[in-house]
């Protein structure tokens, strides 16, 4: 059973802009997730009983230590692991029962963010881009022959996260700050209705860390488009996540708002030993 952590006083927080989900009022769920379990081939379970909707707007943050099953939510969430829910659906889509073309119309639809972005190293950050719209470029894309207007698109999303000057350069030329960006602007590509971003920051340094996660929130709180992303340091959570959710051992066990990431809600996601580290980072 989740327990929600009590409220500390805290000074009040400076005044920001309303969220596009805020802006959409009580708007439907994107991601629907109830009583979701996965359990691996070889009888371990690494989900039991969660639950979490994640509304259009949002920048939720999975914590908890490795091996708690962020990922493994990110896989369910896509039709990637063996699930059994009450419900786990996307845009609409029951993803307990989809499978072949429905399943990759979900697929189409979640941008993924890897935290070693994933970027085809030869090619150059605009085809890369590119890449992103290959489910609506249709036989030319697939032939690396894409459509003027999704070139246009992609040149635009590269505009947008900052790297319109290196749309021409090849991927493994890149910074890995910058690769992330080109990552997100492929997301961006797929027109997503959720972004799933699997450790984003996990190999940048912190000032990247912070700018690549400044990005997603953008997208979230401008595009609307909800982010789930998963993070080891609880600084970035609080300042660039809405609200969070701490696994342990497959279990949702802390969630709040941001704000209520205090050092008693630290310890008890991470045991006191952990707190310097994940509070931190390295
Ligand atoms: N395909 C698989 N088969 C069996 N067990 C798996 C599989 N994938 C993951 N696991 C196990 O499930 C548990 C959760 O793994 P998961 O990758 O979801 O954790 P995580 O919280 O994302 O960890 P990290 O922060 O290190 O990425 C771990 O014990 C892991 O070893």
């Amino acid at each position: 059973m989740s327990r929600r952590v009590p409220s500390t006083p805290r000074p009040a927080p400076a005044p920001r802009l309303r969220t596009a989900a805020e802006d959409l009022g009580v708007a439907p769920a994107v991601l629907v997730a109830k009583n979701v379990s996965v359990t691996y081939e070889d009888g371990h379970t690494a989900l039991k009983d969660l639950t979490l909707d994640v509304r259009p707007g949002e920048v939720v943050a999975l914590l908890g230590h490795s091996g708690s099953g962020k990922s493994t939510f990110m896989k369910a969430a896509t039709g990637l692991a063996p699930v059994s829910a009450t419900q786990l659906t996307v845009g609409g889509i029951d993803l307990t029962t989809a499978s072949g073309r429905t399943l990759r119309t979900v697929r189409s639809r979640v941008g993924y963010v890897f935290q070693h972005f994933n970027l085809v190293p030869q090619l150059s950050a605009l085809t890369n881009v590119l890449t992103g719209g290959l489910h609506d470029a249709g036989a030319l894309g697939t032939a690396g022959l894409f459509p003027r207007a999704q070139r246009e698109r992609a040149l635009a999303l590269l505009e947008r996260v900052g790297l319109a000057d290196k749309a021409k350069q090849r991927a493994d030329s890149l910074s890995g700050g910058q690769q992330q960006r080109v990552a997100i602007a492929r997301a961006l590509m797929q027109r997503p209705q959720l972004i799933l971003a699997d450790e984003p920051v996990a190999s940048l340094d912190p000032r990247l860390a912070g700018s690549v996660l400044s990005l997603l929130r953008q997208i979230a709180h401008e595009d609307g488009i909800p982010v789930v992303v998963s993070l080891h340091v609880v600084e970035l959570a609080r300042r660039y996540a809405d609200r969070f959710v701490a696994l342990d051992a497959g279990r949702a066990t802390v969630r709040g708002g941001a704000d209520d990431l205090t050092d008693d809600a630290v310890s008890s996601i991470y045991g006191p030993d952990m707190y310097s580290e994940a509070h931190h980072g390295n």
